[in-house]
């Protein structure tokens, strides 16, 4: 296809297939326009910017040389396939990005062929991408896999765990290394000093040529054996590479913005490769945007902004966030304190923990995207009497589960576990919901679950985790910002294991974990207003649980209902379990349990997700009226149901 006059190439592509009878030539255009599009769209959106700027060019390559969707494309993370929506027939939805019944913010299977495999959690492309080539093996499929991963993604064991498998296996799967030197934050480790040194060794690239060149032409004319006994001589001459002795052909760094560095290389290994191959391209995280250019953090995740200056809209927060709350309260407590470290994993921003780091910088680690290693790395640092506040998104810490069981629960040491993005978080979607901390570790013996009502509650929090040391310790806080309740100079030692009674009813108990206590508040206004005296209580443990207040609750009203922010397994069945050994349900006490549905919620505003979950005022009256069916119709009037 040549470029119709007048007409931008991107109109002319709505699919890859579309795209590769484009001329070589023209896909420099192709990508201006492409990047044009994206930055226009994520203007109005929010949302992902600076990765998917940096793989447009990728992105095109890759679609130009390889027939998608036969040939199977993962992005890892999915952070940065915008770009490869835009081809794959979204363009027209690009807008919907992230909202409400629009398009997710990740590769999703469910929304395009072209997304053969799901992502968002970080480093797991080398391994889906090894099962399709696998399979393809198995079913005589001729078929090409190929991975993009990013240099931060693979900083995390699982990569390393593929890449060794793959090596192994002899597989035919393409890995691209998008190396841009940052991840959220510019990335920390071995690795990412290697990489720098891979991407700027002259001498290496200089032997490299000579040794490829040779292996290029042995390859073609003798079997792989040959090839591979020289890769490896080679390896001895230039240093093979880390990639090369775990069993891959490795080529580059090339110029990842560069058509001619990409088509050539790419066209080389569909056709020539037979086993593992790593591609190791250099790239710019924000690329084609000097506003993210020059942002430290490359305009990793950006609200609305206006295009010609950069300016993100920023909402007038009613209250400090959690986050923020959090991380000022570590702060004050690491002044007091000087064996309380702080560790994240790859997210010194989301997590407030950037904020430890510039007071105290030498308590204060950044593992990479490695949160197995996060929580027992904070094991050992727990084991010497140190103080370590693992600070991880809910949804993140399930990559360490393991490691919360065997090395931090049953040795009872005392790592203290930030939980932040309890609940849903909107935009992420279903990825990224925090939806099963509680569940996962209020069934652990000795473990102190906590979760913060407002912020002053997660002050309250940060202060008696800082000050318990009898083993393991977690506190839970929503993303976002507080409910504007009044913040004491510096929090309270809690006691553990007790609740608190907010307002005393007589014939409805709402007994709250989280921050879906102002609902409760709320609800219990209606229905004191229709005649059903309502009790509030925040349970603020979901272990140990208050046993004194719930028996309180359960003698004393007529129904009990327990809500949280959490999957079912939480909180609530916490409360059931001890009130059916308790004999507490044999007295005829109505009981019902608030949690999150049992479905993956797309994203939208998380006040939309908890009105369609039940979990606002209106859905914790609408619960009790269905417990009461002979309400009168005056009460359901006042109740509004
Ligand atoms: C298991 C996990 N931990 C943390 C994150 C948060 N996260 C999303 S993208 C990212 C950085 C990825 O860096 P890289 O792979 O280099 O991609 P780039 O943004 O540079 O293109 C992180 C830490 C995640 N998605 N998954
Ligand atoms: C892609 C990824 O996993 C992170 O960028 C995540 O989206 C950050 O979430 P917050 O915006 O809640 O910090
Ligand atoms: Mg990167």
């Amino acid at each position: 296809m040549t470029a119709k006059p007048n007409t931008p190439l991107l109109d002319q592509v709505k699919l890859p297939a579309d795209l590769r009878s484009i001329e070589d030539k023209d896909l420099p255009q192709l990508a201006r326009e492409l990047r044009d599009e994206m930055i226009d769209a994520v203007s109005v959106t929010g949302g992902h910017l600076g990765a998917g700027l940096g793989v447009v060019e990728l992105t095109i390559a890759i679609h130009k040389v390889f027939e998608t969707p036969h040939d199977r494309l993962i992005f890892d993370v999915g952070h940065q396939c915008y770009p490869h929506k835009i081809l794959t027939g979204r363009r027209d939805r690009i807008r919907t990005l992230r909202q409400e019944d629009g398009l997710s913010g990740f590769t999703k299977r469910a929304e395009s062929e072209y997304d053969p495999f799901g992502a968002a959690h970080s480093s797991t492309s080398i391994s889906a991408g090894l099962g399709m080539a696998v399979a393809a093996d198995l079913s005589g499929t001729p078929r090409n896999v190929i991975a993009v991963i990013g240099d931060g993604a693979l900083s995390a064991g699982m990569a390393y765990e593929a890449l060794n498998n793959a090596g192994a296996l002899d597989a035919r799967l393409i890995v691209i290394l998008n190396d841009n030197d940052m991840s959220i934050a510019p990335p920390t480790g071995a690795m990412s000093a290697y990489l720098a040194r891979l991407a700027s060794g002259r001498t290496y690239m200089g032997f490299r040529e000579f040794g490829k060149k040779l292996t290029a032409y042995l390859g073609k004319n003798i079997d792989r054996a040959i090839t591979r006994a020289v890769e490896h001589a080679r390896g001895y001459v230039t240093g093979g590479t880390m990639f090369e002795e775990m069993g891959f052909y490795h080529i580059g760094p090339i110029d990842g913005h560069s058509f001619d560095h990409l088509l050539p290389v790419l066209r080389n290994v569909r056709d020539n490769a037979q086993g593992p191959v790593l591609i190791h391209v250099v790239t710019q995280k924000g690329k084609g945007y000097p506003p993210a250019e020059a942002a430290a953090d490359k305009y990793h995740g950006v609200n609305k902004f206006d295009v010609i200056t950069g300016a993100q809209a920023k909402a007038k927060p009613n209250a400090p966030s959690y986050t923020s709350v959090f991380a000022e309260a570590l702060v004050q407590e690491a002044r007091h304190d000087d064996k309380i470290v702080g560790i994240t994993a790859a997210m010194p921003s989301g997590t407030g923990l950037d904020k430890l780091q510039d007071v105290f910088p030498e308590r204060t680690f950044d593992v990479g995207i490695a949160e197995q290693h996060a929580v027992t790395f904070a094991a050992g640092l727990a084991a010497e009497g140190y103080k370590p506040f693992c600070a991880l998104y809910s949804t993140f810490l399930q990559r360490g589960y393991d490691q919360v069981v065997h090395d931090v629960a049953i040795q009872g040491l005392p790592v203290r576990f930030p939980i932040d993005r309890a609940g849903f978080v909107g935009a992420d979607g279903p990825t990224h919901a925090g939806s099963f901390d509680t569940s996962f570790l209020a069934n652990l013996p000795g473990f102190v679950v906590m979760a913060a009502a407002d912020e002053a509650e997660l002050k309250h929090m940060v202060r008696t985790a800082a000050a318990y040391d009898a083993g393991p310790i977690s506190f839970r806080y929503p993303r976002g910002e507080g409910v504007g309740v009044q913040m004491p100079e510096r929090g309270e030692i809690l006691e553990i294991g007790k609740g608190r009674i907010m307002k005393e009813g007589t014939k409805v108990a709402l007994l709250s974990f989280g921050t879906r206590l102002a609902d409760c508040l709320l609800a219990a206004e209606d229905l004191d207003a229709a005649g059903l005296s309502t009790t509030v209580a925040d349970a603020r443990f979901a272990k140990p649980l208050d046993h004194d207040l719930i028996r309180r609750l359960a003698r004393e009203h007529a129904l009990l209902i327990t809500v949280e922010e959490g999957a079912i397994g939480g909180f609530g069945s916490q409360v059931a379990h001890f009130l059916i050994n308790e004999g507490l349900l044999d007295e005829g006490l109505k009981l019902r349990s608030l949690v999150l549905p049992d479905v993956w919620m797309d994203q939208a505003k998380p006040e939309t997700m908890y009105a369609k979950a039940g979990l606002d005022a209106k859905g914790i009256v609408s619960t009790v009226f269905k417990a009461f069916p002979g309400l009168s119709q005056e009460q359901l009037r006042v109740l509004g149901v």
